[in-house]
This record gives C-alpha cells, structure tokens and sequence, in this order.
C-alpha cells in the first residue's frame, strides 16, 4: 500500500517538474524511481526464499502447509510459480494448481511431496503421517543447481521424500518396541535377547509397554510387518551380517521390494515412530563387509520413510565385549526418555541397492549373471555345516544329496518307501536329491525350516547340471558304501544300489527354481534314471515349461487361500493366484504327464475342508492324488516348526479322509477311485479311473517302456507305461512287499514311530 502512495506521489512529482525543466531531469527521475522498485521487488524476493535454519533449541513451528488443497484457485499458486519457475505441488485438483505426483494414497492432506518441500519454501510443511516428526526446515532452493546438488534434487525428487526435518518432541516411551533379530548361529539372538533385557528394566515405570521380541525367520508375512506398521511402534532391528547367503537377504530382499513396488505406499515406515539397527559382525575377518548387512538394512529402512531415532551399533565380535550390546541398549532406553527433537536427514549420496536379484522369469538369460552373485550354500557358511551334520552331501553351492532310511530299510530287506506300493520305487535303488536347496515357501510341516534359504527369485550362482548329477552320484554312492558293514545289508541289494534306476526331485527345497532343471532331467533319463519331481505350485512358468518327467508332482498343502498361507507360509503374496494357474498347467500344458497332487494332511490345519479339496482336485484333474499325513519333525529343537505331536494325524483318520473325499469326487461326477495305500507310512493314493482297467488298479509304472518311449520320439502320455498295481499294494492290503521282513522296535510305540519318521522326509 505504502508502495503505491509512494509510487504515486512520485509519478506527480515527475510530471510537475517535466512541465517546470522541460523533460531532461524528469527522465533522470524516472530511470531513479524504476531502479529503486526493482531493488525492492528483489530484495522482497530473496528475504521469502531463506527461511532462517532451525537450530535445535528453537521450538520445531507447527504449522501444516499452506496449499491451497485446491480451493485457492489461482492465487495460491502463481505466486510460487512466478518466484521459482516451478509447478505447485499442489496435490488438490482446481484452480491453477500444477499437477504433480502425491506420496501413497489421494486425499491424505498430510502427506507431502519433496516438490511440494521444495516450492513452498516459505511455509513450514509437516513431513510424515502419524505426527511423531515434523519438518521444521526445508532445504533452500536454489535456482542454479551444483552437478552435486542436481544429483540430490533428481533422487530426492524421484524419492519423494524430504531431506530434512525435526521431529516434534512425543513421547517415545509410549511406543510399542518391536525387537526384531534374525540368525543363523545364535549370536544375533543373544544380542536381541539382551537388548529387550536392558529395555526391560525401564518398564513399567518409564516405558509403558514391554517390549516385544520378534525372529524374523518365523515371521509370516515379513512385506505386511514393513509395509502395514502397528500403530505407534519402534522397531529395533538386531542383525548379523553374512558375506554368504544367510536367513537375513530374504528380509533385505523383500525391503528393496517394497522401495521399487509401485503398488505399494513408497513409504510405509512413516507410519513407523522409528527405527534403530544394532548390527553384529567381525571387523577382523571381514574388515571390508563388517557389519555390511546392518548398513544396507540401515539405509533400506530409511529409504522407505523409517526415521532412524538412535545410531546404528556396529559391534565386532570378536573384538568387542559383550558389554558392548548392553551398552548400547542401555544408551537406546537413555535417548527413548529424551522427548527432545530428533534431527531426521534424507542422505540420497548414503543410499545403497543391496544385492542385485534375477527373477525367476528371466533366468534363461542365466549366463549374463552378476559375477558378485553369491553362493546359496558356500563351504564355510553355517548352513553348510548344518546340512553335513544332518547327513546332507551339499554339491557345489545349491544342491544337495541325502539317502533316506528306507533306502537303507530296503537295503536291510526291511521294505521300501510308500512309493514302492503306490508306483513301484524301489528304495534301494532311489537317489534323493534336490538342484536347489533354497525354498519360496516356509511349511509349518518342513524338517528342513528354519535352515535351508528361502526366496522368490533365484539370486545365486548357478552349478552345471552335468556337475550336480556326477556329484551327486558320488554322493549317493559315497553314503552307499558306507553301508556294507551294516548288519543285515542284503550283497544283492547292496551291488544293485550302485545303480541307482530313480531321481526323487525333492528332498528339501524347490527343485524347480533351479534354472536348468529341464537339462538336469534330461541327463538323467540319459543313464536310464526316472525322475520324480515335486513342487510347491510356486512357479506357473517354470512347471509349464518342464519337459517330460517321469512323474510330476504338485504339492497342495491346504485347500484354502488363508489355511495354505498358515500351512506352507508363502514368500508370494499371490501363492494362491500362483497355485490356481499350477492346477490350470497340469490340467492342460501338463496333462500328457504323471500327474500327482500330494496332500499332506496336518491336523488342525489343514484335514477339515474336504470339499475345497474336491475343488482342487476338479480344477487340475491330476492322474492321482496320494494322501499322506504329516510327519513330526520336533517342534523344540528352535527350527521355527510350530507342529506337535497333536497335529500329525493317526493313519485311520487319513483313511477316513480319503473315503470322504473320494465320494465327494464321485458325487461330481469325477472319476476317481482308492487304489493304493503303505499304511507304514500314513500314505494312501486315490487315482482316476483310467488307470483301473478291466478291473484292476494300474498305477505302478513300467520304467523300460518308459525309457523306450521318450527315446523313440514319438508323443506319449501317462497311460502308456502303466504297470499293474501288486495284489499287496492295493488298498486294504498294507503296502507291505512280501520279499521284504518286517522290522519291529523292541519297545515300539506311536513316538517311537514318530522318531523314526523324523528321519523320514516327504520326498
Ligand atoms: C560364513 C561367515 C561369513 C561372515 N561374513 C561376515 C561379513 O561379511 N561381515 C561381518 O561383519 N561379519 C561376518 N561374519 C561374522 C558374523 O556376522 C558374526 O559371527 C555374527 O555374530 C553371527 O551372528 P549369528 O550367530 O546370529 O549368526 C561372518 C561369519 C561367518 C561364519
Ligand atoms: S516342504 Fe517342500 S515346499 Fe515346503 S518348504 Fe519344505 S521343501 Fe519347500
């Protein structure tokens, strides 16, 4: 207003004294009176853009952005964009606000972008969602860009996120802590155990909840713990680092996911009140990668909007005492009672992609792999070692091979496997084995849980199949010879066991992950060996691309979406979408083959729903089904296996099972029939009616016609190498081969059984 009095008066003034002194002095005037306008305008200008810093004992202001939301119209934004050359970051939708991208969900008013950080520089902006930080200070912005500071604003701009702020001073203590550790030997367990110790002594009197400790190996869900955070929590993540594959890249696998989904909120750990990693590691060893993985998790976090409200522990264990943990745990609670502002920083330079992954999908293109990749087993790993301790022949780096005791059983003269009675396996002449010991789910029923790698995608180095299949003969041989001064051991069996006539593709882990497992096939139906592979129904284009096996198995652990997310606890999120498209394959692509659904019957999981069985069964019309119930794999021995002995069920109500679900098949129409059974093992098998010919079962299989037809070239499907179906194998009659003796316990009972079938795999 002032301006314009003054501007005014001046232009009267110019006039008067034109008309006095006939112009030359009124325009040196003039040119005056403009430069003094210009200078004012600028120096206006410039005072907007820089905001004075917050120091940290200045009180963080409060108040929220001054967008219009929309309803200013244009006035809201012309401003900011006639001062800066930018759009609005407004994120309404009249007026002339420019249009520009909004963080997670629309309509959510306190969310913010960086842009909007960015132009609204003279308003003071509110950076997160659930009110625990607030931004006090945006950075300045500035017009001509350093190649440094460009580099910032393009990450910062792709991120979205702010680059620095305070918090507002809440209350941590009022937080939920969430101790988050992952481990492969202990240590990282330990360490989580003493932070929730020293965290506990400030409860109840400072924190108001106990804090809770989580393992995130036995975590269901791990993408739903980062991406729908409980309300008002702390996470405090305590983590080893491996240079080999270790339990924790899955979590850093699924974190880096989450960072580049674009389905999902970028930054679901807003909501998160904080974050703090202590890392484990050894500085002596390992000087380079000390504490690597705890970096990595550090930055992801924070990549994905989680404020970090403690620094990272970095501790050697081999150098550091113990006291270290305790120490800092103890310096974490001091820091939990200060309600002072935290001083939050976005470090885009810091930021960090952890390990590079290959889908699955693209896995043809295997040989252009990362030569960094690592290996999924390396020999000094501690999975290596577990797998050697439980009788695991670890081939190369993903495979492994393993004799099962009825092979040993039968090599005694004590009876095969169920596979003998229902197909015509005999166990002393099958090699166990699996081409990748990395798994995409984690079944509750899994011997192997809690150590074998878990992933979505294969991120490893890859072995020749030509090298798995000799090492793995080697192996198997190797575990064979040991067995001649068993007592009991049959010569003739013994000799013949140097022959191996069958591949069980499964053992622990997924099989088809394996990115040359239609090669591996095929070498081994080169030296005459059948294959049998099973998979978990994780992978729709690796099984529609399988070429033909022997028989081919699809394990269906539960009938149901949310009874197969608590039973084999997928790493997908669309297992069951997944598992659907598998059942569609073997009805169509896949129908030439052996076709098997393998249901494992878990009681109290997985045994009540016979009519969602039905439906499986009619959506992928499998040759067969075999029914098998659960074994116990020991539920106190810390492998993250939630099963007890109540839920592995007692062989009559498998039974029971099979003649419910058998009816409910024939009521629809489907024609299938109880064909076979090893009562020994828990194991019945129901089979379509096209193996029932002239009224006989024929579900056993002849391996020579086999062989002959896959090398006369000619197309052949699954009723072309049928064998009848034994007097002794068929249902009713035990499965119990007459050449063999039966073995008793002295003192047998169901533990014993249970002990014994610990050993046992589902293979
Ligand atoms: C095979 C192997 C690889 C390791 N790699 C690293 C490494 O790269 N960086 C590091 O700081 N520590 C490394 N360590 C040390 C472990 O992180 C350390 O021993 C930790 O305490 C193990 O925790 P855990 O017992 O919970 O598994 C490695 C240890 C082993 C056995
Ligand atoms: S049971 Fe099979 S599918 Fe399930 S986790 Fe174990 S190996 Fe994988």
């Amino acid at each position: 207003m002032l301006k314009l009095i003054l501007e005014y008066l001046l232009c009267i003034l110019s006039i008067s004294l034109y008309l006095i002194h006939g112009g030359r002095v009124t325009i040196a005037l003039a040119v005056i009176v403009g430069f003094n306008v210009y200078e004012y305008e600028k120096y206006q200008s410039k005072k907007n853009s820089n905001p004075p810093l917050v120091s940290k004992e200045e009180k963080p202001i409060t108040k929220k952005k001054t967008c219009c939301g929309g309803k200013g119209g244009a006035s809201c934004c012309s401003k900011n964009n006639k001062s800066n050359g930018k759009k609005c970051a407004c994120s309404g939708g009249g007026g002339n606000c420019g249009k520009s991208k909004t963080v997670g969900s629309q309509g959510d008013e306190k969310k913010t972008t960086s842009s909007n950080v960015a132009n609204n520089s003279n308003s003071v902006e509110e950076i997160d969602f659930t009110n625990a930080f607030k931004k006090v200070s945006s950075k300045k912005n500035t017009t001509k860009k350093s190649p440094a500071s460009s580099k910032n604003v393009k990450v910062s701009a792709k991120k979205n996120i702010p680059k620095s702020g305070l918090t507002v001073s809440n209350n941590l203590l009022d937080s939920q802590i969430y101790i988050l550790y992952s481990t492969l030997q202990g240590a990282g367990e330990r360490a989580a155990n003493t932070v929730k110790e020293r965290l506990g002594f400030l409860y109840p009197n400072d924190l108001k909840k106990e804090p809770i400790i989580v393992h995130l190996d036995e975590v269901n869900d791990l993408e739903d713990y980062f991406v729908n955070v409980p309300k008002n929590s702390i996470y405090i993540m305590v983590v080893p680092s491996y240079d080999t594959d270790s339990p924790l890249d899955y979590s850093l696998e699924t974190l880096d996911e989450i960072s580049n989904d674009f389905r999902i909120d970028k930054y679901p750990l807003q909501k998160l009140v904080g974050f703090s990693v202590l890392g484990l590691g050894d500085s002596e060893s390992w000087p380079e990668k000390f504490c690597y993985q705890a970096k990595q998790l550090d930055q992801l976090l924070s990549t994905i909007g989680g404020r970090r409200i403690f620094p990272m522990g970095q501790i050697c264990m081999k150098r550091d005492k113990w006291g270290a943990v305790e120490e800092w745990a103890d310096l974490l609670g001091e820091t939990l009672k200060d309600n002072e502002p935290i001083l939050y920083e976005y470090d885009e330079d810091e930021q960090e992609t952890s390990e590079p992954v290959v889908d699955l999908e693209d896995i043809g293109k295997s040989e252009e792999l990362d030569t960094t990749t690592k290996k999924m087993v390396s020999e000094n790993s501690p999975t290596y070692k577990n797998l050697t301790k439980q009788g695991y022949t670890v081939i190369g780096s993903h495979s492994g091979v393993k004799i099962c005791r009825w092979t040993k059983n039968d090599l005694r003269g004590r009876g095969s496997c169920y596979k003998h009675s229902l197909f015509n396996i005999v166990s002393s002449r099958c090699m166990e084995l699996t081409p990748s010991l990395a798994c995409s789910s984690k079944c509750v029923f899994c011997w192997r849980h809690g150590t074998n790698p878990v992933s979505k995608n294969w991120r490893w180095e890859i072995d020749e199949p030509e090298y798995i299949l000799e090492e793995g003969l080697k192996g198997h041989y190797s575990k064979i010879k040991q067995m001649r001064g068993v007592p009991g051991v049959r010569a003739d069996r013994f000799q013949k066991a140097f022959q191996v006539r069958h591949c069980a593709l499964s053992l622990v882990g997924e099989p088809i992950m394996y990115p040359h497992i239609n090669k591996f096939v095929e070498l081994l139906h080169e030296k005459d060996i059948s294959s049998f592979l099973v998979c978990n129904a994780q992978h729709p284009s690796q099984l529609k691309a399988m070429r033909k096996v022997t028989q081919l198995y699809l394990s269906i652990d539960a009938p149901t979406k949310s009874e197969l997310k608590k039973v084999d606890r997928p790493l997908y999120k669309d297992f069951w979408e997944r598992m659907m498209e598998c059942l569609d394959i073997i009805r169509t692509t896949q129908s030439h083959q052996r076709t098997v659904l393998r249901l494992t019957l878990v009681k109290g999981f997985n045994m009540a729903d016979v009519s969602s069985y039905a439906d499986i069964v009619e959506k992928g019309l499998p040759c067969f089904i075999e029914v098998k119930g659960a074994t116990f794999c020991g539920s106190s021995d810390g492998n993250g296996n939630p099963l007890t002995m109540q839920n592995i069920p007692y062989y009559e109500e498998c039974v029971k099972f099979v003649e419910s679900l058998t009816e409910e098949l024939n009521r629809r129409g489907l024609e299938y029939g109880v064909a076979a059974e090893h009562a020994h093992s828990n194991c019945i098998l129901i089979a379509s009616r096209k193996f029932y010919i002239d009224g006989e079962w024929y579900t056993h299989i002849d391996f020579d016609k086999f062989f002959e037809l896959l090398r006369s070239d000619v197309p052949f499907t699954n009723v072309d190498y049928i064998a009848k179906t034994p007097e002794w194998a068929l249902f009713g009659s035990g499965g119990f081969a007459p050449d063999n003796v039966r073995f008793y316990r002295k003192k047998k009972d169901r533990n014993d059984d249970t002990k014994e079938q610990k050993q046992e795999n589902v293979a």
